[in-house]
């Protein structure tokens, strides 16, 4: 099993063969007379499902940012003691999990710069495609010399360049600074940052990535990834970011300004597995949104048999669908261990095996001799299904059909999706037949891509589905494709 740098295990068990992971959570919060560091964990716990590799939390006693950020899970990375140093009245937080740059230290959120006046600590969320032409910018302004990665071989992600580029402007604010370079990035990004004074917010013009505002009731201001954190550190759901917004919260409130044209461009994915089940995306609970999935995955997909499970955690809600959609009952199947992470399971070969059977166990006496529809939400490689049915069959089941509340991944995601490149997944190329056959399943069934939209409430043209159908909303200039289908080949490294 792989070890980190410092020893301890990782949450994976080959970090070099991803399954579909998860997008980053950002978080920040004013809260003059709170604990904002304290509420700021709570709001990361709340959002470690998007980012398992680091965590880290800036606070702000107005004097000066003190960053407190390790390698590992939010309850590995903060104790008692920690949390007790980090004494202020502004904090931004983060749990990283990497698409460009690698996942160690250095590349570790909340990043902190020198800017003219203080300093800067940022997160983000999302992905930029053109890292190329901002190194270049970065180059012109500070001298080749001090581009991040090349001055320090592991700050090598998009969000150092974007550090540094932000405090090169030694003749304005940070806000004048943001104003000027926000216009500048493509690709998704979700922001929290701060100087010693101020709390900003910004969303890229797409609105790729979901970023919430919220209030807690003594008037202190929280953003967060997901409305679920909110719910989480008790503030109540104000508005989300709008897309090409910059908010900047100061002890004279909040103000807003917009720095780019929206071009809303959601991603789809959310909808399916990134988000929390409980959270508010575009005014939809995304509980009732994969159970509406399930329910028209039914009336796509209709099948006898005898008995509806999921396959936890992502595919519970759409399996509930299925079965009020088909009117065959619903039960659990599968029992999953709680203590094993999101992303713990990293298909390959026997460590693949493995994983799957450390996070799902069958039982028997529910599936024996029955007719089993197994609903999930996705299929990447096709590792976990494969394992799931094989399971199901061994534990007695009669027949087991799997059925998938996302159309095939064709295409790789970025803007925040660490998918494998298009060569490791299973669906280019192959029939739906020939995917059944490979994962031994008596049929398969895949939702529409118009079925999965329309249970969004959203206006297909305002959602990125480009994994779906490989029509990338923003920045396809600056991809190259042709080499990033190419096995091997990763957004990975700047
Ligand atoms: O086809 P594959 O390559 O196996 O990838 C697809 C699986 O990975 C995800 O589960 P994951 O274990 O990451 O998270 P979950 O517990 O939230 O479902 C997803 O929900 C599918 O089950
Ligand atoms: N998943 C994310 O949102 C990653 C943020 C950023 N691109 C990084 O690699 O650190
Ligand atoms: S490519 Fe897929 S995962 Fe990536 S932003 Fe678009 S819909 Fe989301
Ligand atoms: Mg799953």
């Amino acid at each position: 099993m792989p070890l980190r740098p410092d020893g301890r295990l990782t949450h994976e068990l080959d970090p070099q063969d991803h399954g579909p992971q998860d997008a980053c959570g950002v978080f920040g919060i004013f809260g003059p007379g709170e604990e904002v560091s304290r509420l700021t964990y709570f709001g990361l716990f709340a959002l470690q499902h998007r980012g398992q590799e680091s965590a880290g939390i800036a606070v702000s006693n107005r004097k000066r940012i003190m960053v407190f950020k390790d390698m590992g899970l939010v309850s590995q990375v903060f104790d008692e003691p920690a949390l007790n140093t980090l004494q202020g009245d502004i904090a931004v937080g983060h749990t990283r999990y990497s698409t460009t740059g690698a996942s160690v230290w250095g590349n570790a959120q909340p990043t902190l710069a020198a800017t003219q006046e203080g300093s800067l600590a940022l997160c983000h969320n999302g992905n930029l495609t053109n890292t190329d032409e901002l190194e270049a910018l970065l180059a012109e302004r500070i001298g080749e010399r001090n581009v991040p990665h090349k001055k320090r071989m592991d700050s090598s992600s998009d969000t150092m360049i974007l550090s540094a580029l932000l405090s090169s402007y030694h003749d304005r604010s940070l806000e004048e600074a943001a104003v000027e370079v926000l216009p500048r990035l493509r690709g998704a990004f979700c922001l929290t940052f701060m100087d010693e004074q101020t709390l900003y917010a910004a969303r890229d013009p797409q609105a790729i990535r979901p970023l919430a505002i919220g209030r807690l009731a003594s008037g202190a201001w929280v953003v967060a990834s997901e409305t679920a954190a909110l719910d989480i550190v008790g503030a109540s759901f104000e508005r989300d970011v709008e897309p090409g917004e910059l908010v900047i919260i100061d002890e004279q409130g909040l103000r807003s300004r917009r720095f780019a044209e929206p071009n809303p461009k959601h991603c789809l994915f959310e909808y399916v597995y990134l988000a929390r089940p409980d959270t508010l995306i575009n005014g939809r609970r995304i509980h009732n949104v994969r159970v509406k999935i399930g329910k028209l995955l039914a009336k796509e997909f209709p099948v006898d048999a005898d008995l509806v499970i999921p396959t936890p955690e992502s595919g519970t809600p759409a399996a509930i669908g299925f079965a009020a959609g088909s009117g065959i009952p619903y039960g659990q199947g599968l029992v999953r261990n709680a203590y094993v992470g999101r992303t713990f399971i990293q298909p390959s070969n026997a460590m693949r095996q493995m994983g799957i059977r450390m996070k799902l166990n069958p039982l028997p006496d529910v599936v024996r001799d029955k007719r089993i529809v197994v609903v999930d939400d996705t299929i990447v490689r096709g590792n976990t299904q494969r394992q799931v049915v094989a399971m199901l069959r061994a534990a007695g089941a009669k027949e087991v059909h799997v059925r998938i509340s996302a159309p095939p991944v064709e295409w790789p995601c970025f803007y925040g999706i660490d998918f494998a490149t298009r060569d490791e997944l299973i669906a280019p190329g192959m029939t739906i037949e020939q995917i059944a056959e490979a994962i031994g399943a008596d049929s398969l069934g895949h939702i529409s891509l118009d079925g999965l939209i329309k249970a969004t409430h959203v206006d297909k043209s305002n959602l990125c589905r480009a994994c779906f159908d490989g029509k990338y909303p923003v920045g396809k200039q600056d991809l190259d494709l042709d080499a990033l289908t190419q096995t091997g080949a990763t957004t990975k490294e700047c």
